[in-house]
């Protein structure tokens, strides 16, 4: 951590008060029972879903079955937390670690009839229907930027909480905006890194501002970070971008335009792909390896979007919400901005008068969906 191990506070956990013990207890075992209710799995699968669920509840945590690809990477990482309790994992490690047993329980990485066969398919497939595809006026980049942020709000996970209809009406609770903005209008040329969050309607919001950044030349490289495999639910895979530039290419007039100049920048390596392991590990950015700090480090800038992007960027800890973001981030291998809607706990950078505001409402905004922010160390 940026100002040592020992004065970083402690990992946020699941304790009854905290938002991690609400998806431990709610959300996770209702996201079980909806994958199985919505797949003809067979009985292998199904009693692998109940004892997954069951185990959540009320077991120790397992480690990764014998024959799995994995198992000696997740062997090292969770020596400290199985046979123990779920809760007594950090709430950012087991999250992950739950994906990862999820995909196993349905067979995804098991060569065979179920082999990589996305278990959220069916909820991504039927929100990026629904998407309307808006494409802002190129001069209003500003609008692009909110655009890319909000979208974050389109995090399928929130299917399977008990949030309700999610609005805007909070609005920023810090807003670097302009400096994003000027720190790409100045010096260049600029290699801009996007770290994807979900797919469907964030994503296309994404494509829009990357298509914006490469057309008008503030980049000359973006670097698209995706997931290697599905994750959180609705996070985006290569797969989900596809989906998201046919969803493009069949809309009218100008995203159809945006889809073509999108092909060609990824035909031509001027928009490039990525999918590191590490977008789906268990840890903060604080122990990225060495080459994704390398790619990281190559972007003059880098756009971490969405909730869990930034809970792994400024580490899942519980921050007084005004400790600095560029201190926080100070250890991150180059220039950074945060594109994210509050759903979780952590957060950093915000102004004590914002804050005492914000505390006064009585609201959830931390975690209610209902804030936004833009921060960027530069
Ligand atoms: O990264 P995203 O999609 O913006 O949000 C992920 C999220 O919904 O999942 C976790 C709870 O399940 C929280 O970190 C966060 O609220």
């Amino acid at each position: 951590m940026p100002r040592g191990d020992l004065d970083a506070p402690e990992p946020l956990g699941n304790d009854p008060s905290g938002y991690g013990w609400k998806v431990l207890r709610e959300r996770t075992p209702k996201l079980i029972t909806e994958v199985r209710d919505r797949h003809p799995y067979g009985p292998e699968q199904r009693r692998a879903l109940d004892a997954l669920r069951e185990e959540i509840a009320s077991g120790p945590m397992r480690p990764l079955g014998e024959d799995a690809p994995d198992r000696a990477r997740w062997d090292r990482w969770g020596a400290a937390y199985f046979d123990r309790p779920w809760a007594d994992a950090p709430f950012l490690w087991w999250e992950s670690y739950f994906y990862r047993r999820l995909l196993g329980a349905v067979g995804f990485f098991t060569p065979g009839p179920w082999y990589w066969v996305d278990p959220f398919e069916y909820w991504k497939a039927a929100e990026l229907r629904d998407a309307t595809v808006a494409v802002p006026a190129a001069e209003e980049r500003q609008a692009l930027l909110l655009a890319s942020l909000w979208g974050n709000q389109a995090d399928l996970g929130f299917l399977f909480g008990a949030a309700g209809d999610l609005d805007a009406s909070g609005g920023l609770v810090a807003d670097d905006g302009a400096l994003v903005w000027s720190a790409l209008d100045a010096g260049g040329p600029h290699h801009v890194g996007v770290v994807a969050d979900n797919a469907g309607r964030e994503l296309l919001a994404d494509l829009l501002l990357i298509d914006h950044l490469l057309r008008t030349g503030l980049a000359v490289t973006v670097t698209l970070h995706l997931k290697p495999h599905p994750y959180y639910v609705s996070d985006a895979t290569t797969a989900d971008l596809v989906a998201c530039l046919r969803r493009l290419a069949a809309a009218d007039g100008e995203a159809a335009a945006v889809e073509r100049r999108l092909s060609e920048a990824i035909g031509g390596g001027r928009l490039r792909l990525r999918a590191h392991a590490f977008s789906c590990a268990p840890w903060s950015y604080h122990r990225m390896p060495a080459d994704l700090a390398e790619e990281f480090g190559g972007h003059t800038l880098t756009i971490m979007k969405g909730d869990l992007n930034y809970r792994r960027l400024v580490g899942d800890r519980a921050w007084p919400a005004t400790t600095p973001f560029a201190e926080v981030t100070a250890y991150f291998p180059g220039p950074v901005a945060a594109l994210r809607t509050l759903k979780s706990d952590v957060v950093t950078g915000v102004d004590a008068a914002t804050l005492s505001s914000l505390d006064a409402s009585g609201g959830d905004w931390r975690t209610g969906g209902t804030h936004g922010l833009i921060q960027a160390r530069l």
